[in-house]
């Protein structure tokens, strides 16, 4: 019995994202909230012929509150979606102040689900929530996760396509091969580990690619999302693809703790102090709180933060050192945002 929580459901992401948790074996209950046409989003779910019963919240009448309470599992697309000329740190000013008011509501109403951060800046909104959560004094640095899963999809694809211009004939199935991305999510916070793209033996990816190729593969994935933003033009960013790699987080988490699979393995930005298994070792290697990782879930959530960091060559390194500044700045604004709104708590 699994219920999961959408907030911002009715979004680019969240419709589609709602779809795919409406489909999922592990939820019976599923309630969409946003500011605009929940209830309407939720109408049309709730004809599909799956086990899970859907209701849809707006802010009026106690709605977040009967949205969260109960919820094993909430999931944040809330907010403002870059337009071309944007950064995600351009977003901050309104998504703070968004996913601010949705974590009040997790710590009054469902303090012990597990809280999946997708609205941007990722690399700030997950401090946010994490200082909120700790002034509530409800914060379990195990069931809070930044989603960086897109990033790490993207790094299968364009992996998986760039091997295949190169080697003639041969075709790679993007779903097997695994390419570690750590360190946050925007532009060069973006680190993509190839060295350590498995399998190893088959992709041969140092020998394959030239020096050349590599970087502008490190850099397509650092930028992908910069990609789908003019594409679009002005409609906004990422949604379809963010919505796949959100399930695959959000099923990722609940095959560990609902369906009790011990070896799941997936990248998340998570904060580090909290997780005496491998997390204070990344802390203490890369000095900051908060750090894209590869992640073990057990049945409270994260288990082990699968420290990578020794095991990298020297140019990716140096895109540590970089990813570091970024996320540096980026969490400071986001622990500060906190500290001057904590009167409000
Ligand atoms: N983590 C990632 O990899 C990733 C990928 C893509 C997009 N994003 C981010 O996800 C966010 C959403 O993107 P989108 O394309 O779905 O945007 P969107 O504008 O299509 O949808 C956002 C939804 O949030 C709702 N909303 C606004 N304020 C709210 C509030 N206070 N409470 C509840 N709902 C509220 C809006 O009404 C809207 O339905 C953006 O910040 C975007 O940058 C993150
Ligand atoms: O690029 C964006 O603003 C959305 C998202 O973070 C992405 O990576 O697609």
């Amino acid at each position: 019995m699994v219920k999961a929580v959408v907030c911002g459901a009715s979004g680019g992401i969240g419709q589609p994202l709602s779809l795919f948790l409406k489909a999922s074996p592990y939820v019976t209950e599923l309630a969409l909230y946003d500011v605009v046409n929940a209830p309407g989003v939720a109408a049309d779910l709730s004809h599909i012929c799956t086990g899970a019963k859907v209701s849809g919240y707006s802010p009026k009448d106690d709605g977040l509150k009967l949205a969260l309470t109960n919820a094993q599992l909430v999931v944040i697309p809330a907010g403002i979606p870059r337009k071309p000329g944007m950064t995600r740190d351009d977003l901050f000013k309104i998504n703070a102040g968004i996913v601010y008011d949705l974590i009040n509501g997790v710590a009054q109403f469902c303090p012990k689900a597990f809280v999946l951060v997708i609205s941007n800046p990722v690399n700030s909104m997950v401090p946010i929530a994490c200082e909120v959560l700790k002034r509530h004094k409800v914060f379990d640095p195990a069931r809070v996760f930044g989603v960086t899963t897109l990033d790490t999809v993207r790094a299968q694809t364009f992996t998986a396509s760039l091997l295949e211009s190169t080697a003639s004939n041969s075709k790679f199935d993007p779903s097997q091969i695994a390419v570690p991305v750590v360190g946050g999510h925007s532009g060069d916070t973006i680190v993509p580990l190839l060295s350590l793209a498995q399998p190893a033996q088959d992709l041969q990816l140092s020998s394959t690619i030239s020096h050349q190729q590599r970087s502008d593969l490190i850099h397509r994935i650092q930028f992908g999302g910069d990609e789908v933003v003019q594409a679009k033009d002005g409609m906004g960013s990422a949604t379809l693809s963010m919505a796949y790699a959100g399930y695959r987080f959000a099923e990722a988490v609940l095959r560990a703790t609902v369906g009790g699979e011990s070896s799941i393995v997936e990248a998340s930005y998570v904060y580090l102090p909290g997780i005496p298994k491998g997390g204070v070792a990344v802390r203490d290697r890369v000095g900051l709180d908060y750090f894209a990782m590869p992640i073990r879930l057990g049945p409270h959530g994260v288990e082990e933060v699968v420290n990578l960091l020794d095991k990298i060559d020297e140019y990716e390194v140096g895109l540590i050192n970089i990813a570091q500044k970024g996320l540096k700045t980026s969490i400071e604004k986001g622990v500060s945002f906190v500290t001057d709104h904590n009167a409000k708590i």
